[in-house]
């Protein structure tokens, strides 16, 4: 099989990973064109440093090459960067290569889930061809073959179960699912509520507010997603509860450790430097809180995020969410 991997971030590094460790040939493209060098030198070592890459694994600059006919495309850029990376590709994807979108986010400008962009941009004839990874799945853990799970989401069958099968290793072990929505939004709105939680161990707290973080969250995080249209039983699955326990509860991830410099008063923009890569919780809590809004559904948690990270409120108001709120039954 042959594999163009648009960004060759840690995420797209550790999949071309995985996939060139079943003989596939892996064509990297990103508009970093250091990275693509020393992936060609067999090791990302700005995104992901100490893994040796198999010799399949290539860095290619060109996009009309990385893309010549491959069977699967993967997109593995920020969510900010889907669209433009998209329009890019759309001519040069072949008609009969399968499409997975790894990212996890939602367009900030437009509030389109990564399905609704690529929707948007590739032609008619791929859509049955997209797909949609996301679960809990640290980068550096795939890369060193820790066996991880994960949910592949796609509204065709057949595109999903050739995904499934193409990324499944015998330490990679996807599961298949018909829910793009539910897994979409899952897979963004954890990222707000990983923040609340990194953000509330740099205060100080520790494993009751963490728990209370966490099974809050999933209930906003459920609550929204069922009112656009997703399955409330995703959420109790890999790419819902999976995610966003590891997220909220590791300093591998990168959007907890955003909120533990904030909780612990450090500004937001010397701890996004300090990180050198993308948090999607700084941008996407701007847009899961509009889609709440719009929704009219409350999300009190992320609310408070995007106030910390967008608005001046300081995220040690987070205590306030304990205090002041009013009563509630907890199934409400
Ligand atoms: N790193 C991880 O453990 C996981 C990440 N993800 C998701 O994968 C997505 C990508 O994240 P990472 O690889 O972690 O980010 P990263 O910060 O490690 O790398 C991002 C890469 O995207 C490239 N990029 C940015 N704008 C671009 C553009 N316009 N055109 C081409 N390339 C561009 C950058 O040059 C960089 O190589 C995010 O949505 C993230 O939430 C999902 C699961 C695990
Ligand atoms: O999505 C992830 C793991 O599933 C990675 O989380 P971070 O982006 O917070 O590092």
């Amino acid at each position: 099989m042959r594999v163009a991997m648009l960004g060759a971030g840690s995420w797209g590094t550790a999949l071309a990973y995985t996939l060139a460790t079943k003989g596939f040939a892996v064509s990297m493209w990103d508009v970093n064109t250091a990275v693509l060098e020393s992936i060609s030198q067999h090791e990302n070592t700005r995104y992901l440093p100490g893994i040796t890459l198999p010799e399949t694994v290539l860095g290619v600059a060109d996009l009309p090459t990385a893309l010549a006919d491959v069977d699967l495309v993967v997109f593995a850029v920020p969510s900010g960067a889907m669209r433009v990376v998209a329009e890019q590709a759309q001519m040069l994807i072949p008609p009969s290569a399968l499409i997975c979108s790894v990212t996890k986010g939602i367009e900030v400008a437009t509030l389109m889930t990564m399905s609704e962009v690529l929707e948007d941009v590739l032609p008619a004839g791929l859509h049955e061809r997209l797909t949609f990874l996301s679960g809990p799945s640290f980068a550096v853990e795939v890369a060193r073959e820790f066996p991880t799970a994960v949910t592949i989401a796609g509204r065709h069958q057949e595109s999903t179960l050739g995904v499934q099968r193409a990324f499944h290793t015998p330490f990679f072990r996807p599961y298949a699912s018909e829910d793009v929505v539910g897994v979409e939004i899952a897979g963004c709105a954890k990222n707000v509520i990983a923040i609340a939680c990194g953000a509330s161990d740099g205060m100080g707290y520790d494993a009751n507010t963490r728990a209370a973080i966490i099974t809050r969250g999933l209930a906003e995080i459920t609550r929204l997603a069922v009112a656009r249209g997703g399955n409330p039983l995703t959420l109790a699955g890999l790419s819902g509860v999976g995610d966003l326990v590891l997220t909220c509860s590791s300093v591998k991830s990168r959007n907890y450790r955003v909120g533990f410099g904030m909780g612990q008063g450090r500004h937001l923009e010397d701890v996004q430097a300090e990180l050198g890569q993308v948090a999607e919780g700084v941008v996407n809590a701007r847009s899961v809180n509009a889609l709440a809004e719009l929704a009219g559904v409350e999300m009190p948690l992320s609310a408070l995020v995007h106030a910390a990270l967008h608005e001046g409120r300081i995220i040690n108001d987070l205590e306030q969410l304990f205090a002041d709120r009013p009563l509630k039954a907890e199934l409400e």
